[in-house]
Order: C-alpha cells, then sequence, then structure tokens
C-alpha cells in the first residue's frame, strides 16, 4: 500500500510515523508547501527505522505531487491548527482554500485514492472534498470521531479507575467544541455499562471533558495535538489497508441515514478496503438523537459560509 500525507506539520508527522511504526503500508510519501520540510521530516523518521523496527519506506517533496502518483490513501492535513481561545470554525477562511487545492491535486495523480480528511474545521472541510471533487462518497473519510472515542475512553478510565483497555465507548456526532456527542448512556466497562459504576454528575463531567478535549490541549500546548491525531488516522489507514471492517466513527457524507442529508458528520462506519463500507445506523435514544440533530445544525451553520 502507498500513503501520501499532505502537511508535514505536527499531525502529518505523527500519521507518517505511526503508520510506518505499524509496518502495514510500503510507502510512505510526505508533502508540504514549504521548501525541503517535508523531506527533512521524511529523512528523519528514516533515521527511526532501524531503531524502531519498520520497513516502510518514507519520501518527502516540496508541492510535487507526481510523487504522491497512485497513493491508494491519502492524508490532508494540511492547514493552520487554531491556538488557544480559538474555535476550529474560524480555520475556515484560509483552510478552505487549501483543502480544495490539495485534493485536486491529490486526485489529479491518484484518480482511485481514499482521501482521509484532517484539516479542520473538518466535518465542512470533508463536504468541501465530498462537493469538489468527482469521488465516490465511501472513498472521502474525515477523521474526528476516532480521535474524540480515544478521549472519551481516556476519561472514562480516569473517572472509573480502569485500565483503558477495559473501557468501551464512542463519540458521533460533530468533531467541534459543542458539537461532540459522546454516547455516555453506551459507554462501558467489561459489557456493563458505567452508570453502574459513576453518578450522573461524574458522567456529566466525562462528557464535558471529552467534548474539550483538543482546546483543553491547545491551552496547553499552544497549539493543536498531534500524537493522539496521528495515532487515530494511523488505526483507519490500517483498517483500510487491511480491509480489517472495524467501526470506527467517521465524518461520512448522510443521505438519510439518521434522520440527515447533504452534511458530513460522525456516524459510525465500517472501514475495509473500499473506505467507508457501511454507515451503521445504530439505535439512538431521543436525547441522543436530539444531541446529533443539534450538532448536524451546527455542521450545516459553518458549511453555509463555503464559497462552492
Ligand atoms: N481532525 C482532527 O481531529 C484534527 C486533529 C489535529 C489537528 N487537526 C487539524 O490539522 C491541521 C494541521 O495541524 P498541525 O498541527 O499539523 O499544523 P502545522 O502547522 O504543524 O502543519 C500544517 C502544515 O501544512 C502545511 N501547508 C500549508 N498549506 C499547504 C499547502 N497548500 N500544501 C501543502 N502543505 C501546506 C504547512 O507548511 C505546515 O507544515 C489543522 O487544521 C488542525 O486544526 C485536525
Ligand atoms: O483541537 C483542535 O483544534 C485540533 C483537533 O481538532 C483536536 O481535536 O485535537
Amino acid at each position: 500500500m502507498k500513503v501520501s500525507v499532505v502537511g508535514a506539520g505536527a499531525v502529518g508527522a505523527s500519521c507518517a510515523e505511526y503508520i510506518a511504526i505499524k509496518n502495514f503500508a510500503a510507502e510512505v510519501v510526505i508533502l508540504d508547501i514549504k521548501e525541503g520540510f517535508a523531506e527533512g521530516k521524511a529523512m528523519d523518521l528514516m533515521q527511526t527505522a532501524s531503531l524502531n523496527g519498520f520497513d516502510t519506506k518514507i519520501t518527502g517533496s516540496t508541492s510535487d505531487y507526481s510523487k504522491t502518483a497512485n497513493s491508494d490513501v491519502c492524508i490532508i492535513t494540511s492547514g493552520i491548527p487554531r491556538k488557544p481561545g480559538m474555535t476550529r470554525e474560524e480555520l475556515i477562511g484560509i483552510n478552505a482554500g487549501i483543502v480544495k487545492t490539495v485534493s485536486a491535486n491529490l486526485i489529479e495523480h491518484s484518480p482511485n485514492t481514499i482521501i482521509i480528511v484532517v484539516s479542520n474545521p473538518m466535518d465542512t472541510m470533508t463536504y468541501l472534498v465530498h462537493k469538489t471533487t468527482g469521488l465516490p462518497k465511501n472513498k472521502i473519510i474525515g477523521m474526528g470521531g476516532a480521535l474524540d472515542s480515544a478521549r472519551f475512553k481516556y476519561r472514562l478510565a480516569e473517572a472509573l479507575g480502569a485500565p483503558i483497555s477495559d473501557v468501551d465507548g464512542m463519540v458521533i456526532g460533530g468533531h467541534s467544541d459543542k458539537g461532540m456527542v459522546p454516547l455516555i448512556g453506551k459507554a462501558a466497562r467489561n459489557s456493563v455499562v458505567v452508570s453502574e459504576f459513576l453518578s450522573e454528575e461524574r458522567m456529566d463531567q466525562v462528557v464535558q471533558d471529552t467534548k474539550v478535549g483538543g482546546a483543553t490541549l491547545t491551552g496547553l500546548l499552544g497549539t493543536s495535538a498531534w500524537y493522539a491525531p496521528g495515532a487515530a488516522v494511523s488505526a483507519m489507514v490500517q483498517a483500510i489497508a487491511c480491509d480489517t471492517k472495524k467501526i470506527f466513527p467517521c465524518s461520512a457524507l448522510l443521505e438519510g441515514e439518521f434522520g440527515l442529508s447533504d452534511l458530513s458528520i460522525g456516524v459510525p462506519c465500517v472501514l475495509g478496503a473500499n473506505g467507508i463500507e457501511k454507515i451503521v445506523e445504530i439505535s439512538l435514544t431521543d436525547a441522543e438523537k436530539a444531541k446529533l440533530v443539534e450538532s448536524a445544525a451546527g455542521v450545516k451553520a459553518t458549511n453555509g459560509l463555503l464559497e462552492l
């Protein structure tokens, strides 16, 4: 499998590193607009190969998309990250133009690729790729829910005093501070719903901490996070590369699923060799449904800012 990562910044490099370390891809190309930057990151990562025990070949390129030709999966991380105090939605003005150009360049050289969109505001950037490229909808996947769910599990494990491997939970909805819908009623410790262990108040705290997970890290780091985002992308690429059919919440184009349409938003998806192989319409309580509908309205409002 050949994977291309556009944006050699914090998240792009983390994606490339985790993909390489998991050793399932033959080749990773990193591309950036900044002269020499992707080449430098690729060389630095390749010098970890003998230490970390991988055979994936990582190369870098400054804006030469011919190097990305025939990629099976392309990951878009190019664009600006937020600073403390900002929302992801505020990035739309700069990132929309970047994502539109980058996706067109990628598809010119890899017409059959699967695209994973990471740049924020991610659900709207994913919708933009749907609207401006001719790719089938199963091949355009937004990454947000896999990361938000990992943060949810981290907070659940903390509240439960349990190992993370004992905990399961999923976040659907928009990848935004207000729009995330952590499905706390379905979260479980080794198959036992967490309400058996946690008070309402503690569960509300877990939900709130999860929703502001990205903002909390941005406040601490001065820019947004990269390790867990890179790990989340690499887990999704692995599911595609190895055709595992694992379920991840992904930003997918909806056409009536969950009663929603004409937007891309986080819902449970089966990932395999064909990208999004199925949107899994899990049953939601009335309260969960109402939160998802409210979240969709927020994503649609941001989509409305796009010049399509
Ligand atoms: N979806 C998610 O869960 C998630 C998680 C983390 C970060 N993000 C988003 O990912 C994006 C990248 O974050 P980061 O921390 O890596 O930022 P960064 O500034 O470290 O890296 C961005 C890189 O993009 C490059 N770039 C800009 N315009 C380009 C273009 N036209 N072509 C090629 N490369 C270009 C820059 O030179 C830079 O190296 C941000 O928009 C951030 O908000 C999303
Ligand atoms: O928080 C951000 O702006 C980056 C990313 O969306 C995240 O959740 O880490």
